[in-house]
């Protein structure tokens, strides 16, 4: 026995399922009708595009094309389930499909079935060249295989045929008007035996191929509008193979090829009358055999076999130790018949099987071959009742019957082995016994791990369902959520088609105002420009004339202080004159006054009397030096009045500030200040000084003449002290006054020199400066004028102006807003989903893009106004524009969103 067989004996199988579909015909072609189906060979998938629901797909356990040749159905599927037939196997192969779909087509094929008769062999030679079927190449296959492998074999064929729940036996003489009743019997063993049908030995292939041809011409056929030589029968080809090896070693093989009806629904094949009860006949088969398949696959107690005869035929088949095949066979054109087909065979690949080889026993073996004696006997006393018996035949049927009679001595002494192998078996049966009660103990606390495990997991699988219904309702929501936005959406773009048409037009008017405003202002601007040309013109004429008259003031106001040093150097010279005099008078009342100490008789007197002369003659001259300074207070107020003049023409010309000569002749208008106050201060300084030292010298004076008044008591000396002052006062007195008037003289004289000298110099200037100014004045009043009377730079316009673009700021802004938030709330939305896939980005609509290059325009077109503006506002003709963060928000003049707007989601 092989490995493989080893390997399948008792192991649990799976019924196979091959699909095969056929082309479509001629005449389904000439009808224009089409295919329903695809079919992937690598994916094993039958694909049905179904016109009244979605695609369907279907797996089987192999799947062929529309062009898959006979041989290679064969190859694939049949040979090797008959491999396993001559091991000893059973094996049933099933055609199942609607008529017209290729069952009789691949079971039995094409080939020349008319040559049989006249060249058994040709036919069977060229047959398998030919489109020949599973039968024929499966009779090929098995006699090859015996010849190959064993030294002994027989081979019988049953060819049944089921129509109406009748069996008829297609290798019966159909002349014969009393054929033998096929009967089904069941064992005590419940296996059924089929009692009456006739098991044709086959001692070549050729024979079977005769056998095979002769019960296929039998087949009863019908006609339905389906199919022109539409099969209404089940047929069942049996072949049974008794087979010997070379040790000995008996099994028996068995393949049932079983072609059934048509498993159309009737309403839809058009069968009528006869032909409708055929069909319900047929079906009633077919729907029992339905009913085993799907009672065996949920494991129901009681199975239904015996409600028809072919699930009773096919008992062993379904359930028992056969390796069961079903090929199903599709006609693409009829989707409705296919799907059912498809599903049929759907549901008959979850039937599970169990195949085991049948080794004979001996016993079963003798009975085999005492079967056949009684047979050859039959036979042989039936041909000698007839005909007599031919020799030749005489001899092959002693032969034959030797052979048997060998082969059952043989049988009986391997018998006797047997019952001693049989103990030996019984003792390690025991001892397995012993074993498999261990093994069950293990089993079993093996059974409560994973029974616990099945607990878990049934609490996992809860758990599961729940996630998972809250999924399914999370998956509602983002549905509806999903409605919800695309609502919003487009009523979004309706609102944004507005905005973008409402910017459009306040945009287009804004721009025509602001291109007539440039134009204006262009204009005015240049007729400015005029005015402003003549404004420079007399500009630089003032900034020149101020600089002549900041020249001849500093001459004006240097001659006067070169006629002042003149006039105290004039002043220096009366002094000295004065003081010379003063000395020389002092000197003589000096000199008397030493004549009249000399003459006292006091030596020490005389001393001290002298000593303070000298002392007071030298103290007198130097005060009288300084007094001429006490003077100062005349020459100061005119001093002062030089000043107030120069300061108020000074003043007069700061007024005019007009080039930047002006502010150099400021710097020139400082300079000559400093001057003149440094001067004023010095001679403030010097008469201070003057008048101090002099009232000191009095007091001195004074108090020297009171002492030598009371040291001497000479009458002559108190009278001439008191003379002398008196001459001194005198003396100072009347030189002081003509000094003083001296010096007024001088002084109103140089005033008078400079104020004419100004007035001469400057006075002309001075009204020129002030003709220039005055000119200038009217025309930037004039300027003023024609930008304030002009009706498109009105404030009201520019109002208007500022209004139009604040109303585009706002809906820009509110569009900004509502795409932000259709934004926030897609992503919050896609945040929240748990998608299969990335998110994929939201797709701007139309209007939204539309939108940002009209925002685009009017940002553009704005710039170029404001540009424009500030080219000619010039910071005081025209109103700066209000910056965007300061505009008021809520300037409703078209339909904005409001304030308290719910979001959207
Ligand atoms: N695979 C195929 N390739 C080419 N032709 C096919 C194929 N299968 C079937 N046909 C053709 O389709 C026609 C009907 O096939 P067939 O008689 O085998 O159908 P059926 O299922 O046996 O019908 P019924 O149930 O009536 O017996 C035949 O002419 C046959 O030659």
């Amino acid at each position: 026995m092989s490995e493989r067989s080893q390997s399948f004996n008792g192991s649990e199988k799976h019924v196979q399922v091959i699909a095969r579909p056929r082309p479509l015909s001629d005449n389904e072609k000439s009808q224009n009708l089409t295919s329903c189906l695809n079919v992937n060979e690598t994916r094993r998938e039958i694909i049905v595009n179904c016109k009244t629901s979605t695609t369907r797909f279907f797996n089987y356990d192999h799947v062929f094309g529309f062009q898959t040749r006979q041989q290679d159905v064969y190859k694939v599927v049949v040979a090797p389930i008959v491999d396993e037939v001559l091991k000893g196997y059973s094996s049933t192969i099933f055609a199942y499909g609607q008529t017209g779909s290729g069952k009789t087509h691949t079971m039995l094929g094409i080939f020349p079935i008319d040559k049989v008769s006249k060249d058994t062999v040709g036919a069977y030679m060229s047959m398998l060249e030919s489109d020949a079927g599973i039968m024929p190449r499966a009779i090929h296959h098995i006699f090859q295989g015996l010849q190959r492998q064993y030294i002994d074999y027989t081979v019988k064929i049953t060819f049944l045929e089921l129509y109406n729940e009748e069996l008829t036996d297609l290798l019966a003489d159909p002349t014969n008007e009393q054929p033998e009743k096929i009967k089904i019997y069941e064992d005590k063993d419940k296996t059924n035996t089929i009692i009456g049908a006739i098991e044709a030995p086959c001692e070549t292939p050729f024979d079977a191929f005769k056998i095979l041809i002769k019960g296929a011409q039998r087949r009863q056929t019908a006609e339905t509008l389906m199919n022109a030589s539409s099969s209404r029968s089940h047929s069942i080809f049996t072949m049974t193979v008794t087979m010997k090896d070379a040790q000995g070693d008996v099994r028996l093989g068995k393949l049932h090829l079983v072609d059934l009806a048509g498993s159309e629904n009737i309403s839809r094949s058009g069968a009528t009358d006869k032909r409708a009860r055929e069909a319900g006949t047929i079906n009633q088969s077919l729907l029992t055999l339905g009913r085993v398949i799907t009672a065996l696959i949920s494991n129901e107690k009681h199975i239904c076999y015996r409600d028809s005869k072919l699930t009773r035929i096919l008992q062993d088949s379904l359930c028992g130790k056969t390796i069961t095949s079903i090929i199903i066979t599709l006609s693409p054109a009829n989707e409705a018949e296919t799907l059912s087909t498809l599903e049929y065979g759907h549901r008959a690949r979850s039937l599970k099987i169990r195949p085991e080889i049948n080794q004979l026993s001996s016993k079963d073996v003798a009975r085999e071959y005492l079967d056949e004696i009684r047979r050859l006997r039959q036979e042989l006393d039936a041909k000698r009742e007839v005909d007599g018996i031919p020799y030749s035949q005489y001899i092959t049927l002693k032969n034959q019957m030797t052979l048997v009679q060998t082969l059952s001595d043989n049988n009986q002494a391997k018998l006797n082995n047997n019952e001693q192998q049989i103990d030996q078996y019984r003792t390690e049966v025991d001892s397995l016994r012993q074993q498999l009660t261990t093994q069950q103990q293990d089993f079993r606390s093996e059974m409560n791990e994973r029974k616990e495990m099945l607990a878990l997991n049934r609490y996992r699988y809860d758990e599961l369902v729940q996630i998972t219904n809250k999924a399914l309702t999370f998956r509602e929501q983002v549905a509806n959520t999903m409605q919800q936005l695309s609502s919003t959406h487009s009523t979004s773009s309706t609102l944004i088609e507005h905005y973008i048409k409402d910017c459009q037009s306040i945009g287009d008017s804004l721009q025509i105002n602001v291109q007539r405003m440039t134009e204006d202002i262009r204009t005015m601007f240049s007729t400015c420009n005029r005015s402003v040309g003549q404004a420079l013109v007399i500009s630089t004429n003032i900034g020149q004339q101020i600089h002549m008259l900041n020249e001849n003031v500093r001459a004006v106001l240097s001659l006067a202080f070169q006629n002042f040093h003149t006039i105290f150097e004039e002043l220096n010279n009366v002094l000295n004159h004065f003081q010379t005099e003063l000395e020389r008078e002092l000197r003589t009342l000096i000199e008397t006054l030493v004549v009249d100490i000399k003459n006292d008789a006091d030596n020490k007197k005389q001393a001290k009397l002298i000593h303070i002369q000298e002392e007071t003659l030298i103290k007198m001259k130097t005060c009288f030096q300084e007094l001429l300074a006490s003077f100062g207070p005349s020459s100061q107020s005119l001093w002062v009045d030089l000043h107030t003049f120069l300061t108020q023409r000074f003043n007069q010309m700061s007024l005019i500030q007009i080039s930047e000569k002006s502010t150099n002749s400021d710097y020139e208008l400082l300079d000559l200040n400093i001057v003149r106050t440094k001067c004023l201060n010095e001679h403030e300084k010097q008469v201070f000084t003057t008048q101090n030292k002099l009232e000191e010298l009095i007091i001195h004076l004074i108090d020297s003449v009171t002492n030598i008044h009371k040291t001497s008591d000479h009458k002559n000396t108190k009278l001439k002290n008191a003379n002398l002052i008196q001459h001194i006062h005198n003396i100072c007195t009347q030189h002081g006054h003509e000094i003083r008037q001296l010096l007024e003289i001088k002084l109103q004289s140089i005033f008078n020199q400079v104020r004419d000298e100004y007035e001469q110099q400057c006075g002309h200037i001075l009204t020129n400066i002030e003709r220039d100014t005055n000119q200038l004045n009217l025309i930037l009043q004039d300027i003023g004028n024609k930008f304030d009377s002009s009706p498109l730079i009105t404030n009201d316009s520019m109002t208007n102006l500022i209004k139009q673009s604040q109303r585009i700021d706002v809906m820009t802004q509110n569009l900004e807003y509502d795409w932000k938030k259709i934004k926030q709330s897609v992503d919050k939305f896609e945040c929240e989903t748990i998608l299969p896939l990335a998110p994929v980005p939201m797709p701007k609509p139309d209007a939204v893009l539309k939108l940002e290059l009209a925002i685009k325009d009017q940002q553009q077109t704005r710039l170029i106004a404001i540009e424009n503006k500030e080219n000619i506002n010039d910071g005081t003709l025209l109103p700066t524009p209000i910056p965007i963060s300061t505009r008021p928000a809520t300037i409703n003049v078209i339909p904005c969103r409001p304030k308290n707007d719910t979001p959207f989601f």
